[in-house]
């Protein structure tokens, strides 16, 4: 018998309006612990904005109005009393573009560390050659920790802003299109590397190559128009999608 597995963030009837546009119409949706879920659709179909709601980003927008329950473990992360930071900590982000700080490579990584007050030279110097491995650019910066971060390739760049997250322990870690900018080498690298990730972390991806989702994750879900239309395992929603739009989209059809 399949045991269920442990879900880390759960998500009810999540609506968004963008002053008086409704960007999400009632998102329900889970996500398993130590799984990557892919989220696909067409341009605008609210996958950004959906995820965002998952570690409050869209608090930094003006205007956004959000109903619904979204829940890290049992915690409401809309509850007054959560810390937007810490709920950032454990649920990290990487975004499309690199965004490497002007600094070096090593102060990169440790930026969040050094936030909570972390002073530990060899606590710090451990972080870094940890993340970085973690994150499969060791081998490329080690011996340049301390040029700037922004000497780096494209690839090596975005390897590096997600060593900077890992490096804060996240539990969940949100990717909105992490490679699209990128070439076809670089993006095998992170492919490979988030495979390897899941085994300690919960990865939730926004991509738009239904090759990557269907090369990496385990369970995608169909956006459209603000509405989730089906959300399944991934050789389910590849194979025998159980929605036409699905289907649709995945054939190419539209989109
Ligand atoms: N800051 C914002 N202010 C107002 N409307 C927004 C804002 N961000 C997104 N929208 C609108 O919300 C809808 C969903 O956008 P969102 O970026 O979430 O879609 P998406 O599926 O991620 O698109 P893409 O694949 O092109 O990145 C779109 O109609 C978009 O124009």
């Amino acid at each position: 018998m399949a045991t269920e597995k442990e879900k880390i963030i759960t998500t009810s009837d999540v609506h968004l309006f963008y002053g008086k546009t409704e960007a999400l119409k009632g998102i329900s949706l889970d996500f398993n612990k130590n799984e990557i879920t892919a989220l696909i659709g067409p341009s605008g179909c609210g996958k950004s904005t959906y995820l965002r709601t998952l570690n409050r980003m869209n608090d930094l927008i003006p205007n956004v109005t959000i109903t619904g329950t979204v829940k890290l473990g049992t915690q409401n992360i809309y509850a007054p009393d959560t810390d937007v930071v810490e709920l950032r900590k454990d649920v990290g982000m990487v975004f499309q573009q690199p965004l490497p700080f002007p600094f070096s490579i090593y102060d990169n990584v440790i930026y969040g560390l050094r936030l909570a007050g972390v002073k530990d030279r060899q606590v710090l110097d451990q972080a870094v050659e940890t993340s970085l491995k973690q994150a499969a650019v060791w081998d490329d910066v080690k011996d340049k920790l301390h040029e700037s971060a922004l000497s780096l390739s494209g690839g090596q760049q975005q390897r590096v802003c997600i060593a900077r997250v890992l490096a804060a322990k996240p539990k969940v870690i949100l990717m909105d299109e992490p490679t699209s900018a990128l070439d076809p080498i670089s993006t095998a690298k992170i492919e490979n590397m988030l495979l390897e990730l899941r085994d300690d972390y919960t990865i939730i991806l926004v991509t738009h190559s239904m090759h990557q989702a269907s090369r990496i994750s385990d369970r995608t879900a169909f956006f459209l128009q603000g509405e989730l239309i089906e959300a399944d395992a991934t050789k389910k929603i590849f194979m025998d999608p159980s929605k036409k739009q699905t289907e649709d989209y995945i054939t190419g059809r539209f989109g």
